[in-house]
């Protein structure tokens, strides 16, 4: 086992789709995977193998936030050897053009965490998904018809800021919403050279108030979930 994911190594598969949220990995495997099987419950981070479509694929529940996320995607491709990344979150949307329930592909993430930046004092290092994910989740995307952005996001350290056009700045730039991982998954994904994607599905707007139920946060958002599966198995 490594020091936070209680599996031996084999017991997790080279493609790894990362929610945030341990019972959305659990009702991912229960709802997609055949043959699925629990191989880790250590603080309650679930973490699935199983198939879809006869193709081995993990799931693995990160938590909330860059600090907890890095620590599963460093173990799962320093220990388990994983190769292909992708996160499966919700987010935030701050441009008028992006609506509740659209999928986001993050082609880059901009943060304001100090986690990379300490590592290239004077240098903005740019967070960047892999061309070949990207290309092949818009491509799958596109043929179910969903309403699909590609762009850049914003991974924040904060869910709730005190200053009140922190996010709202960064929309008249073009960044299309805020969630708070996407930029530690590029950052390690270039570290150790294997690919990385990020695929949002907008849970509220920021601009307008909207939102989904936590119900929905957890069990739904199956056309992302079928997209990250389809990508990384065909
Ligand atoms: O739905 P998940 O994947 O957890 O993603 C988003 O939701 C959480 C905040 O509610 C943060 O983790 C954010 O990135
Ligand atoms: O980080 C997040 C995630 C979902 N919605 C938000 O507003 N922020």
């Amino acid at each position: 086992m490594s020091f936070h994911i209680d599996a031996k190594v084999g017991e997790i598969a080279e493609s790894v789709l990362l929610p945030g949220d341990p019972l959305r990995a659990k009702y991912i495997a229960e709802t997609f995977l055949e043959e699925a099987v629990c191989y880790n419950q250590v603080r309650g981070m679930l973490g699935f193998t199983g198939k879809y479509k006869g193709k081995p694929v993990s799931i693995q529940g990160t938590g909330m936030g860059m600090p907890s996320a890095s620590i599963y995607i460093h173990e799962l491709i320093n220990d388990y050897g994983a190769k292909n990344l992708v996160r499966i979150g919700t987010c935030g949307a701050i441009q008028q053009n992006v609506n509740i329930r659209d999928v986001i592909i993050a082609q880059a993430a901009a943060t304001n965490s100090a986690i990379i930046r300490s590592q290239f004092p004077g240098y903005d290092f740019p967070q960047i998904g892999n061309f070949e994910l990207i290309k092949k989740a818009y491509e799958i995307g596109s043929e179910k018809g969903l309403q699909l952005h590609v762009g850049n996001v914003l991974s924040s350290d904060v869910f709730y800021t005190d200053n009140d056009d922190e996010f709202t700045k960064l929309g008249k730039h073009g960044v299309l919403a805020v969630e708070m991982e996407a930029a530690g998954l590029y950052y390690l994904t270039a570290k150790f050279g294997v690919k990385g994607l990020t695929l949002l599905t907008v849970s509220d707007h920021i601009l307008t108030g909207e939102q989904t139920t936590a119900q929905e946060r957890q069990t739904t958002f199956n056309d992302m979930i079928e997209v990250a599966l389809e990508t990384v198995t065909k």
